[in-house]
């Protein structure tokens, strides 16, 4: 589904009423009663609310919205105050116009931070947060505004539902950054398009439930675009098709290459995520100093081999018959695997992933990866391996994920997926994915070596590696929700590794969904979206 920066929702504002004639004003109405519907549904029927909805608003759309809904509930019986945020600016004009059309309805605001801002809201029974919308530039905040959100936080905090209007007041929707205060909502109606700083860290986490409302957007006007996520449906649609006949060596044969001594277990975490994600057959390259550990997993074909002395004519006998390679899990700089991780890359022709080994080859010089590959390419670092091949500091990377994982596709030209609670998959051209899926107990030991056998997998399918990365990435993520349900820590990789057969086979016809979709009554006006992820998981490993 197409995601949206706040300026690009602009565009597409004035593209509806300019090409299709359908003007702000019934966007705003459409908005409005989206609003309203999601508000219902917590609050029930008028005759059980005797506390007042109380809508805090600001001047700009966003506020306008908030008294549609506003106008609607109160049409509908529920008692309803205004709380006005007082600005340098006058109201907009379609502020001033539903301020108007409330006050005949017996509904007239009280300005701002006066004395009785703090127990009206403190005392309402929902509060409809309209203050800021996609027109917040971030920075900092007006001593009003941050003091009707602390209030705003303090009733949500207390157990007074809060439901934001768009995005929650004090995110910037085009970066997700909080850099004051920010409401707190226990659901967010978003509209035409989800904003990308709603589904991006830690904007995401002041959301509550995502719901998304079309407000009568044209369908072509919401495709396009360079930024994305992927629903649980369209991640169904992309998973490459199993046909009843199918025998194994036409389900895609992996080439597991990687590890060091006291790292083998990272190729067997690959190979087993491969393994349980469809994989027809999996071969390792298992250096004899490995030992034994190759018997836990006796599914998988070892070619054993001496990393220190292998010559790569050896390797490239066999590797015609190989669908795709996930090479470098627990590749160490000093062991012989780095030869052979450099000539895979170089000579293997076929769809390859490339993991932890493979950025310390190529540290500070992305560019050499792009002139040495010639085969379809997927690149899986976690913010420090980004850091070190883009020779920066991994506080950076983070801090602005989506540009860096942009400039490292460009530059490597390749598909990169930067791990992390909300993963980013980038393609050259430009287009990024962010990833919905995953839970914090993923955030351990070999998890990402799994997700490099995951799509290692559906690259030796024939998926392309934008496909593979995010589908990888959505399925893994699954996985790990489903192994939150029952525990917040402590699971292991190949428990993970386990459950994805679960998560990737039909029931029912669609792929298995945990708990975790916002379901609204009204499906008409409401597309479900995956729950935001809970705080702070991130990826094991070096950072
Ligand atoms: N297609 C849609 O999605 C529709 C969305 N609508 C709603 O319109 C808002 C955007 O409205 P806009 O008037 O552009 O901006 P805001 O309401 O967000 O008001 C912003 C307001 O705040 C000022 N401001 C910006 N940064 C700061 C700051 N750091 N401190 C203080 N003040 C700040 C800015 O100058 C503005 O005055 C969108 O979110 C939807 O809710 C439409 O209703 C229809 C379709
Ligand atoms: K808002």
């Amino acid at each position: 589904m197409r995601v949206v920066t706040p300026e690009e929702m602009r565009e597409l504002d004035g593209r509806a009423t300019r090409e299709f004639g359908i003007p702000e004003e019934i966007l705003m109405e459409r908005a409005g009663m989206a609003v309203a519907i999601a508000c219902r549904e917590i609050l029930g029927a008028p005759a059980e609310v005797s506390r007042h909805i109380v809508a805090v608003v600001g001047g700009g759309h966003n506020g306008g919205d908030a008294l549609v809904a506003l106008r609607d509930l109160v049409s509908r019986g529920y008692p309803a105050a205004i709380v006005l945020m007082g600005s340098e600016k006058p109201p907009s004009q379609a502020v001033s116009r539903e301020l108007d059309r409330l006050a005949r309805m017996g509904v007239v605001p009280t300005q701002g931070v006066d004395s009785s801002f703090r127990h009206r809201i403190s005392h309402a029974a929902l509060l409809v947060d309209g203050l800021f919308g996609t027109g917040f530039r971030g920075g900092s905040l007006s001593r009003e505004a941050r003091e009707l959100i602390v209030a705003m936080n303090r009733a949500a905090d207390s157990g007074i539902p809060v439901v934001c209007v768009d995005i929650p007041s004090g995110v910037n929707g085009t970066t997700g950054a909080v850099s004051d205060v920010a409401v707190r909502g226990r659901r967010t109606v978003t509209f035409g398009a989800p904003k990308w700083g709603l589904l991006c860290d830690p904007g995401t986490r002041y959301a509550g439930d995502i719901y998304l409302s079309p407000i009568g957007f044209p369908r072509n006007l919401r495709d396009g675009g360079q930024l994305s996520c992927l629903l649980p449906h369209e991640a169904n649609e992309l998973l490459p098709v199993r046909p009843p006949a199918v025998h194994k060596g036409e389900a895609g044969h992996v080439l597991v290459a990687g590890g060091s001594p006291g790292k083998s277990g990272s190729v067997l975490l690959a190979a087993r995520g491969a393994l349980r994600s469809g994989a027809g057959l999996v071969t390792v390259l298992w250096d004899r100093s490995f030992g034994e550990a190759a018997a836990s997993l006796p599914e998988i074909m070892t070619f054993p081999v001496d990393f220190a002395t292998l010559s790569p004519r050896e390797v490239f006998r066999f590797l015609p018959r190989m669908d795709a390679v996930a090479c470098g899990p627990g590749v160490e700089e000093a062991f012989g695997g780095r030869a052979l991780v450099e000539s895979l890359l170089t000579d293997y022709p076929g769809p390859l992933v490339g993991d932890a080994g493979v950025f310390d080859l190529f540290a500070g010089n992305p560019e050499k990866m792009a002139s040495s590959r010639r085969g379809p390419l997927v690149l899986t670092p976690h913010p420090g391996e980004m850091g070190r091949l883009l020779g920066r500091e991994t506080a950076t990377i983070v801090s602005d994920p989506l540009g860096s994982v942009r400039e490292a596709a460009a530059r490597t030209g390749a598909v990169v997926l930067l791990k992390g609670a909300r993963t980013h998959v980038a393609h050259p051209d430009g287009r990024v994915s962010i990833n919905l899926t995953g839970d914090p107990v993923m955030a351990g030991a070999g998890m990402g070596d799994v997700l490099t056998g995951i799509i290692a997998t559906f690259l030796g399918q024939g998926l392309a590696p934008f496909d593979a990365a995010r589908l990888g990435a959505f399925f893994h993520g699954r996985a790990g929700e489903l192994l939150g349900t029952t525990s917040t820590r402590g699971r292991l990789a190949s428990e993970l590794a386990d459950l994805l057969t679960v998560i990737l086979s039909p029931v029912g016809g669609t792929a298995h969904q945990p708990p975790g979709f916002n379901r609204s009554q009204d499906p008409a006006l409401f597309w479900p979206f995956p729950a935001p992820c809970p705080p702070s998981a991130s990826f094991g490993g070096r950072q």
